[in-house]
């Protein structure tokens, strides 16, 4: 079986999810996050403050392009798409499944997170703008699940379901 890829913006629930469709799948799980940060040995929020976010992305696109590609879930940062390069490599070796949210709930849900570095200031602003940015890349993917008032369980179930379809 192909790659599972979930995309999304930040707070969609990609890292929650992977790890409970991983259960149910029987499937590995790796969150690029969580990856990158086992890699370099810093944080998500080290590393954008001492390196910077262009370092960030170059991890990032690295660590797509050394994965494994079957049989296994990958949980990305919401960023993982502003790259084409990482958008076509997805599309071309797995499922690439978005997971959308309404603006008014990716509110709620990131209110009061201290983990996400470009949400630092004027929080709401910053998520509409991104989130406008970069609806179109996340639009590129194979399926989109909408997790807007949603709990964990109903979105894994209907992944499930979905991904018996014949067109997968
Ligand atoms: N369907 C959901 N309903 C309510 N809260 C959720 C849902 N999915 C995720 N969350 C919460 O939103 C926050 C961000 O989830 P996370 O999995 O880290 O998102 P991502 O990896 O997409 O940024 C967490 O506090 C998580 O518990
Ligand atoms: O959207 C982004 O640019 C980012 C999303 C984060 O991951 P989550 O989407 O899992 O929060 C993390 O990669 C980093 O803070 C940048
Ligand atoms: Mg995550």
């Amino acid at each position: 079986m192909r790659a599972i890829y979930l995309t999304g913006f930040m707070g969609a629930g990609k890292t929650t999810i992977g790890r409970r469709l991983g259960e149910v799948l029987q499937l590995p799980v790796i969150d690029t996050d969580a990856y990158i940060e086992q890699q370099v040995g810093k944080t998500i929020t080290k590393i954008f403050a001492e390196e910077g976010e262009e370092a960030f992305r170059t991890y990032e696109r690295e660590t797509l392009k050394e994965l494994p590609t079957e049989h296994v879930i990958i949980t990305t940062g919401g960023g993982i798409v502003i790259q084409e390069e990482n958008r076509q490599f997805m599309r071309e070796h797995g499922i690439v499944i978005y997971l959308h949210c309404e603006l008014h709930e990716l509110f709620r849900r990131l209110a009061d997170d201290t983990t996400r570095p470009l949400l630092m200031e004027n929080k709401q602003k910053q998520i509409k703008q991104l989130f406008e940015q970069r609806l179109p890349w996340y639009r590129e993917a194979h399926m989109t699940i909408d997790t807007t008032n949603r709990t964990i369980d109903d979105i894994v179930e209907n992944i499930v379901s979905l991904l018996k379809s014949p067109r997968f």
